[in-house]
């Protein structure tokens, strides 16, 4: 019940509709139970007694008993549906809010299909017993209860008798649901794997297809697949094997009244109409119980989905606004990196060690480097993405986090060299940041990011739809409209994270010239692994293992014999020269 406590947030606030699908419950259960009675005075006091002048009377008693009880059915139903559907619509939207806030160490190692499947399949589990397995396990207790008193009133040693197989019913029932809990943890699972396997087949259709690998993905997700597969199978084999015992103790009881009920009646302590309502009732103390099984089903399927949903509910929001955090419509932009050290987890060597630097509003900073020297990393603090392990960022003089998050990503501009475009217009997509920009202003940054003149030759200019990833672009032209896009929204502090490196270097240099005009009054870290991309920097940090090992000017760099230097060798002398003078 833990699970169900602690979502209790989500479903209580609507359990007005709760509690009238259960008040309604206790009728139509009260009525169901009036049945049997009816039927054993039609037979006691009716027929055995000769007063045939009230059978038309009971039978159109029974007519108005069967309205009302349809009556009560549709309301109990109709409000714990609604009791169901609105607690999961809210369910819903706040996973997906949460998905949102969630810091960026828990994307490194979430799979999309798997967080898929919680936001559907999971949330409908667990919609399902909230409309239908509450009710059923009141209903349960219900009949039972009613049940029992009405058959304890006919016959007292009946009662016992019949119901003395009951226990070992109930211990069977018990043991169903320890088998079958995590049977259905198990198939949760394996759903979200099947989804993640479809989710990275379909996004990473290219690479799949470039090496042929199209067998090995079929035959991955024919393993998943099976997996799903063999997991239900094993649910339905404890299932198979619970639901017999199950049925055959339930009529153990069935053998043991009608021994029992025929002799009492034989011998005249019972009526033959009290032994037909006992029938009747004895099936809606069993019927339920082994319908237990089909609710605890359903229990520990919301429950295995409550619980991987909880998951995700109760990830720690690390990275959030303290209570006394400043909100700056426009930063001017100076950032300070102080003894700045990152290491992504506890596990992990440092990715930065000890950085520091300053970057003054108006200048542009080069960060050059090997693959994995850290260059990106130094972006991911500046955005919050991450938290520095040790030392302080500064934005005009204030650390990050005493900025609220929004204000300090709303003037942070990063473009990324594997941009994500969302699949509607151009236009939609260079104002995602800041929606009310007029055309003007997005037909500006546009044309800042070269991307003005291919989006006019476009039939649809910036009305055309792109699709998915922004498929139908070239590598370029989408890099061009993520540059459009971080512009648009006039970004104090801008990022280029390798964001030309797919645009041919003419365009690059019109790109920069562009930007130049605009720089004047922000901040711009250019990362790239081209000298040409970055040479007009105001200051140049040359980065390896985490460490920034030589910084300077172009010029300087070029003479001061270390790494600088050698990258610029490598891409602008003969290669051929460079490897004789190492004596390779
Ligand atoms: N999210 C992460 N979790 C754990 N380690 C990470 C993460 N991101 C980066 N790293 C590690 O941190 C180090 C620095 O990576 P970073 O991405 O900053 O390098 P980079 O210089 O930008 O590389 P590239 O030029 O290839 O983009 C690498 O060793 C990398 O494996």
């Amino acid at each position: 019940m833990e699970t169900f406590k602690k979502l209790k947030a989500y479903y209580w606030p609507y359990k007005k509709y709760f509690f009238i699908s259960m008040f309604f419950l206790l009728f139509v259960t009260g009525i169901t139970v009036v049945y049997p009675i009816i039927l054993q005075k039609t037979i006691d006091d009716v027929i055995l007694q000769g007063n045939y002048k009230w059978i038309p009377y009971l039978a159109f008693g029974f007519v108005g008993i069967m309205i009302l009880k349809g009556i009560t059915t549709f309301i109990q139903q109709y409000c714990g549906d609604l009791f169901g559907i609105t607690s999961v619509y809210r369910l819903r939207n706040e996973l997906y809010e949460k998905l949102q806030f969630l810091p960026f160490s828990y994307y490194d190692n979430a799979k999309t299909g798997d967080l898929m499947s919680r936001l559907t399949a999971d949330v409908e589990a667990f919609r399902f017993f909230l409309s239908f397995g509450f009710t059923e396990l009141l209903r349960f207790f219900l009949l039972i209860t009613v049940s029992f008193g009405v058959m304890f009133y006919y016959s007292p040693s009946l009662t016992f008798v019949t119901l003395a197989s009951l226990p070992f019913l109930a211990i069977t029932v018990y043991k169903f649901d320890k088998a079958v809990h995590p049977a259905f943890r198990g198939i949760r699972k394996s759903f979200g794997k099947l989804n993640t396997n479809v989710q990275e087949n379909i996004s990473g259709i290219n690479t799949v297809k470039s090496l042929s690998r199209e067998e090995f993905q079929i035959n991955k997700f024919n393993s998943s697949n099976g997996d799903y597969k063999d997991k239900y199978l094993f649910t339905s084999d404890i299932w198979a094997k619970y639901f017999p015992l199950m049925e055959f103790l339930g009529n153990v009881s069935v053998v043991t009244l009608l021994a029992y009920g025929g002799y009492l009646v034989m011998n005249g302590n019972l009526q033959p109409g009290e032994l037909v309502a006992f029938y009747s009732l004895v099936w809606y103390i069993i019927w339920p119980i082994m319908n237990l099984g089909f609710t605890i089903n359903l229990f520990s399927q919301s429950k295995a989905s409550g619980e991987r949903l909880l998951e995700i509910l109760e990830v720690d929001e690390k990275i959030k606004d303290h209570d006394s955090v400043v909100d700056v419509d426009k930063m001017k932009g100076d950032v300070e990196f102080n003894h700045v050290t990152l290491n992504y987890t506890e596990h992990d060597e440092a990715a930065l060690e000890d950085i520091t630097f300053k970057a003054e509003s108006g200048k542009v900073i080069g960060l050059i480097g090997s693959t994995g020297s850290g260059k990106t990393s130094i972006t991911q603090l500046m955005t919050r993405f991450y938290e520095p392990t040790k030392g302080e960022i500064l934005i005009d003089g204030k650390t990050l986090s005493d900025y609220s998050l929004k204000s300090l990503r709303n003037n942070i501009g990063v473009v990324l060299q594997e941009s994500f475009l969302f699949s509607s217009t151009i236009k939609a997509n260079i104002s995602y940041g800041r929606p009310e920009a007029t055309m003007e202003e997005i037909i500006e940054a546009a044309k800042m990011a070269q991307a003005h003149d291919f989006i006019t030759e476009l039939p649809d200019g910036y009305d055309t739809k792109l699709g998915e990833r922004g498929l139908g672009l070239s590598g370029g032209q989408k890099q061009r409209i993520a540059i459009a896009r971080a512009l648009c929204t006039d970004p104090s502090i801008l990022i280029l994270d390798d964001a030309t490196s797919a645009v041919d270097m003419e365009t690059e240099f019109r790109i920069q010239k562009a930007l130049k005009n605009v720089m004047s009054d922000r901040t711009t870290f250019i990362i790239a692994h081209r000298i040409s991309s970055l040479k007009h920097a105001d200051e140049i940090l040359v980065m390896e293992n985490g460490k920034i090992v030589e910084r300077g000017v172009h010029d300087f760099l070029l003479k001061n014999n270390g790494p600088y230097q050698r990258i610029y060798d490598i891409q602008y002398q003969d290669q051929k020269k460079i490897l004789q003078t190492q004596g390779r």
